[in-house]
């Protein structure tokens, strides 16, 4: 980022104040704007790399407007307000800022976060610039390998998920649908014909109705239903898959013809104008790598699914909103980029944080956890920092602090909404200096730790209560990631509840009789305010009291009988409105397709015309997939 910033507040005093503060710390203020178009004129001719923006203007045009065309052009800006209200702070929040400064501000404050926006700015165009040279060296590389047309394709999605992020891809005659972090589904005519209830013939009339795409083009939310309601093909997907939006990349084959990558994703907004800009750079590679399926058409076909990714293990779930969150894991994680996590208690974050951990170079060196919760106020500094002997009364011996013990690894710091004003200062030193001061010390203590920080606090609540200091949150807060709470990814229960017991009878040395169906429905039904936390001791509530013979069943209410679950309504008339409907229709029918071939072959999955056979899948992708939908042994009879 060059040094050049632009002011655009209406107030000249306020104005002024910041361009005395900006020029004694050897900022080059190349302008003053008092409105939108002022401010045009003047980044027009200095091109600055930095703005300081109030959003109240003069004119019609407010700093939120500005924001968006500054997003595009790159630049990094920073509101001014002195607005401090939640609702100002959503609105503005949405355009992406690299920061706030609430009047009236201290020259302090105006300095650090202008040094951090240039940090974050710098680390973002610099972070994609290298991720996306990666991506083009590793899809040539896939083109040279002698693999099969499937393979290839394949692998190149998978590396494209992180960039262009996607839930369902048809790339020419292919559709790829994900099913885990790492784990894919080919999906022909056949499959689909099979999930989506639509005879084959049906299918293939549609897709042959269907106009070629000649322009690059992308659609969330009530878009991509207009165009849905256009192009039935399309609307079929989105109905089967439960998508949402959508984005298509025609591809002009040597030989006229045309095909595409079509990325559909079960978020409303996945896509933007940057994705189309890095497919636009990638169109000769995925030109190249569809080609030859056309001429010779292939047809449809089934890949075994890619197994999980190692990294990931301990981390049970697969539907999109953790998938996605796991995306900007792999993302973020080989940086020394400070992490937040944000979620409810009990909905993983801790993992997550041992995930980052275990994708980064500095795996093989130590990850300290701290919780700033547990840790009275008088304790959490020496914890944090160490002391020196003689430090205060009872200092008999030199200890090493966290930090210190993190030395070039990571430190995880759990529950930070909890940590006191005062240690909140020295922690921002910590994270500006990168050294840290013994209690009791002479000299400061140089450090290489990479910070992961997590709360359940909502933090920006907490800044405008004064309960959390801006220009901390705004260093810590470089690259958020979210967890949702258990109740939002209901698809993710069975799988986590059936993993618990699995683990949880093998503790305790019991044999796994399965979940009743009772019981099941009870846990999907139940909104989970203890989040996977709550689940995991629910399961092994009833693990314990089993006679370790009949299937596990719920021996007490849910939330300890405080809540009543709801009466969840029989599957068969189970109305489908929700993208959760959808997903469980899905999983109940992929299901019942596995458990009539199974009946079929008595059971049995390998061999010649063993049930994976029939279904034209690995045998081992078989029987994790069983496993995943809990088909037992005794319902094949
Ligand atoms: N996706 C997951 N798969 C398997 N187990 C999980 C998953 N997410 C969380 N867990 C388990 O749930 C429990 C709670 O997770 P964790 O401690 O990471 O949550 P947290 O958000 O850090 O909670 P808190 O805010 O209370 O510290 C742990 O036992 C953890 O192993």
């Amino acid at each position: 980022m060059n040094e050049k910033v632009l002011i655009v507040e209406d107030e000249y005093i306020v104005a002024n104040d910041l361009r005395l503060i900006l020029q004694k710390a050897g900022y080059q203020v190349c302008g003053i704007a008092a409105s939108v178009p002022e401010a045009l004129d003047i980044i027009a001719q200095h091109h600055p790399g930095l703005v300081l923006l109030d959003i109240y203007l003069k004119g019609k045009l407010t700093g939120i407007d500005l924001a968006q065309q500054l997003r595009e052009q790159h630049i990094a800006f920073v509101y001014l307000s002195a607005n401090s209200n939640q609702e100002v702070l959503e609105a503005a929040k949405a355009t992406q800022p690299y920061g706030f400064l609430v009047k009236p501000f201290r020259e302090k404050d105006v300095l650090v976060t202008l040094d951090v926006a240039r940090y974050r700015h710098e680390h973002s165009l610099e972070s994609t610039l290298h991720r996306e040279t990666r991506l083009q060296e590793a899809l040539s590389r896939m083109m040279a390998e002698e693999s099969g047309y499937e393979e290839k394709l394949l692998k190149m999605a998978m590396a494209l998920q992180s960039h262009v992020p996607f839930d369902y891809l048809a790339a020419g005659p292919l559709g790829f649908l994900r099913i885990g972090f790492d784990e894919y589904q080919v999906i022909g005519n056949r499959e689909l014909s099979v999930i989506s209830g639509q005879r084959e013939a049906a299918l293939e009339t549609l897709q042959a109705a269907a106009p070629p795409d000649h322009t690059v083009a992308w659609y969330n939310r009530e878009d991509f239903q207009r165009l849905c309601a256009r192009h039935p093909f399309r609307q079929l997907l989105a109905r089967t898959f439960g998508l949402e939006s959508h984005l298509v990349m025609p591809l002009l084959l040597a030989n006229g013809e045309v095909t595409a990558f079509s990325f559909y994703s079960r978020r409303p907004d996945a896509y933007q104008a940057a994705h189309q800009a890095l497919l636009g750079r990638l169109q000769p590679l995925l030109q190249a790598a569809v080609a030859p399926a056309v001429k010779q058409s292939t047809g449809p076909a089934v890949l075994p699914g890619v197994p999980a990714n190692e990294n990931f293990t301990g981390i049970i779930g697969s539907s999109h909103r953790l998938l996605h969150v796991l995306d900007h894991v792999a993302q973020v994680a080989p940086f020394d980029t400070s992490v937040l996590i944000l979620g409810e208690s009990g909905t993983g974050k801790e993992k997550i944080a041992q995930s980052i951990h275990r994708l980064s170079p500095r795996s093989h060196k130590p990850l300290v956890k701290v919780n700033c919760a547990a840790l009275p106020s008088n304790l959490i500094e020496s914890e944090l920092f160490g002391y020196e002997k003689g430090a205060f009364t009872g200092a008999a011996d030199k200890r090493i602090g966290k930090f210190e013990q993190a030395h070039e690894g990571t430190i995880f710091l759990d529950e930070i909404g909890e940590m006191p004003l005062e240690l909140q200062v020295k922690l921002l030193r910590v994270l500006q200096e990168k050294e840290i001061e013994r209690i009791g010390g002479r000299s400061p203590v140089k450090i290489n730790v990479r910070i992961i920080a997590a709360t359940n606090r909502h933090l920006e609540k907490e800044v405008a209560e004064g309960r959390f200091r801006l220009d901390l949150y705004y260093r810590l807060n470089v690259f958020p990631v979210l967890l949702p709470p258990l109740r939002e990814r209901p698809e993710d229960i069975r799988p986590l509840a059936l993993s618990f017991a699995e683990q949880c009878c093998s503790r305790v040395k019991k044999r796994f009789p399965g979940i009743s169906a009772q019981m099941m429905s009870e846990l999907e039904a139940w909104h989970w305010p203890g989040n996977i936390r709550e689940l995991e001791n629910v399961i092994e509530q009833s693990v314990i009291l089993n006679n370790g013979v009949s299937p596990l069943e719920l021996k007490r209410p849910l939330g300890n009988g405080l809540f009543a679950p709801p009466q969840p309504a029989p599957l068969e008339q189970a109305p489908v409105k929700t993208f959760t409907d959808v997903k469980k229709l899905l999983q109940d029918t992929e299901r019942a397709y596995i458990l009539s071939v199974l009946k079929k072959t008595n059971g049995r999955i390998r061999g010649e015309s063993g049930a994976a056979q029939l279904l034209n899948l690995n045998p081992t992708t078989l029987e994790s997939r069983i496993a995943r939908l809990g088909i037992r042994k005794e319902e094949i009879k």
